[in-house]
């Protein structure tokens, strides 16, 4: 059998709010994954779970043992006074992995976002920061990739081009996308849907 990372029977209370009640799952390894949920529904706790961010109050998670993450998050978590290409390059550094100016070059082209790498993430689109969020996290090292709603707020041209490279680049990966969006579910077509 295929490897898969097994979630099973986790739950998270905070307070008296019980956001995750004996939740099991099944991530097959090499395939996308869309987790799909209702706002509230507990998909971002689930996935800090899975990333080591938030600790689980009961339930057990196997497979997970020494992948290496990376993630999009909600937010754009990215250095707002550093430049686009640092941003991109920082994941290297921290890991000691190679990435040349090249390849960033030609990601950057993928997504429409050539001749911009000199410039501070602060001075960027909204949808542009969304953009290198979404390229820093898939040309980083991993074996695991989270991503929560990456495609939010993308207009439809660059939305359908930024999930045409993502689908590309995450090819026979282990990958988790959360989304509330099910035209998104319909164009990536993942290999498993999980609903929350
Ligand atoms: N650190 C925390 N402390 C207290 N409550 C929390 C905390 N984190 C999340 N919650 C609560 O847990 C519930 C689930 O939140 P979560 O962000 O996991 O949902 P979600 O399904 O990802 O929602 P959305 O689709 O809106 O992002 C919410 O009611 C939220 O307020």
């Amino acid at each position: 059998m295929d490897s898969v990372i097994e979630l099973k029977n986790l739950s998270k209370t905070y307070g008296e709010q019980v956001v995750l009640d004996d939740v099991s799952i099944i991530l097959p390894s090499g395939k996308l994954t869309c987790l799909l949920g209702p706002s509230g529904k507990g998909k971002t706790t689930l996935l800090r779970i899975l990333m080591g961010l938030e600790t689980a109050d009961a339930g057990t998670i196997t497979g997970l043992e020494g992948l290496q993450k990376s993630a999009v998050f909600q937010e754009d978590r990215l250095c707002e006074g550093l430049n686009l290409y640092i941003n991109i390059l920082l994941p290297h550094l921290q890991k000691g992995s190679d990435l040349t100016l090249s390849q960033i070059k030609t990601a950057l082209q993928a997504l429409d976002l050539e001749g911009n790498e000199g410039k501070l993430v602060r001075d960027l689109s909204g949808g542009m920061k969304r953009r290198v969020a979404i390229l820093r996290a898939l040309l980083a090292p991993y074996d695991i990739l989270f991503l929560d709603e990456p495609f939010k707020g993308l207009d439809g041209k660059t939305k359908e081009k930024t999930m045409d490279y993502f689908k590309e680049k995450a090819r026979g990966k282990t990958v988790l996308c959360i989304t509330h969006d099910e035209a998104e579910v319909a164009y990536l077509k993942p290999e498993m849907i999980v609903r929350l």
